[in-house]
């Protein structure tokens, strides 16, 4: 497992270095103490898997304030997503920044987005499924969000948006 540093303080694109051989290929997906060994304290204790037939289905930008604020480690098991974190830490350098990783269920690629950061998504093919793992369990009624095109982050989306939510269009400004 390889950890690549983002524009984010606390983001990585996490890369699962296969095992390939003539049948195909084997990776370790997620491992507490290789996280730790990064600098990173993440367990997982709840898995998530969001279906998405449409390419160009967006979902987010969405967060939790604490207590209930979520760590996720979030890949692509089927087709493709370009993923993003936005930093909403008031203390962060890179403050209402964002940084993007394009997951690729081909690739075995993930992102790990820590508590104090949005995430959000947009698929790039039909048919992505995208797998969370999460450091928390849920707490219904925790979840907040911010508009996809909020001015305050300037997110450069990559292509049209055919499918989001009302839920996803009627979020406060940041
Ligand atoms: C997140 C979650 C949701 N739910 C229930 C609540 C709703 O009845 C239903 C769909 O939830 P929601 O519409 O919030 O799903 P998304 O819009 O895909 O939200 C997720 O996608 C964005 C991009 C994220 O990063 C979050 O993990 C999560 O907010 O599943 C659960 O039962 N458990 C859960 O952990």
């Amino acid at each position: 497992m390889r950890f690549a540093a983002t524009d984010i303080a606390g983001v990585f694109e996490v890369h699962a270095e296969p095992h390939v051989d003539p049948r195909g290929a084997f990776a370790r997906l997620y491992c507490p103490d290789e996280f730790a060994r990064a600098g990173i304290d993440f367990t997982s204790v709840q898995i998530n898997l969001s279906t998405n037939p449409t390419g160009g289905t967006l979902r987010g930008l969405h967060f939790q304030d604490p207590p209930f604020a979520e760590a996720k480690l979030v890949r692509a098991v089927r087709g493709k997503a370009f993923d993003v974190a936005v930093d909403l830490r008031p203390d962060s350098p890179t403050f209402r920044q964002w940084t993007s990783v394009v997951l690729d269920s081909r690739s075995m690629n993930a992102i790990f987005i820590p508590e104090g950061c949005a995430h959000g998504f947009l698929t790039l093919e039909d048919d992505t499924d995208l797998l969370y793992q999460m450091g928390r369990a849920y707490e219904p009624g925790q979840a907040r969000g911010y508009r996809y095109d909020d001015p305050a982050f300037g997110i450069g989306w990559p292509k049209e948006i055919r499918v989001i939510r009302d839920a996803d269009l009627e979020w406060p400004a940041a």
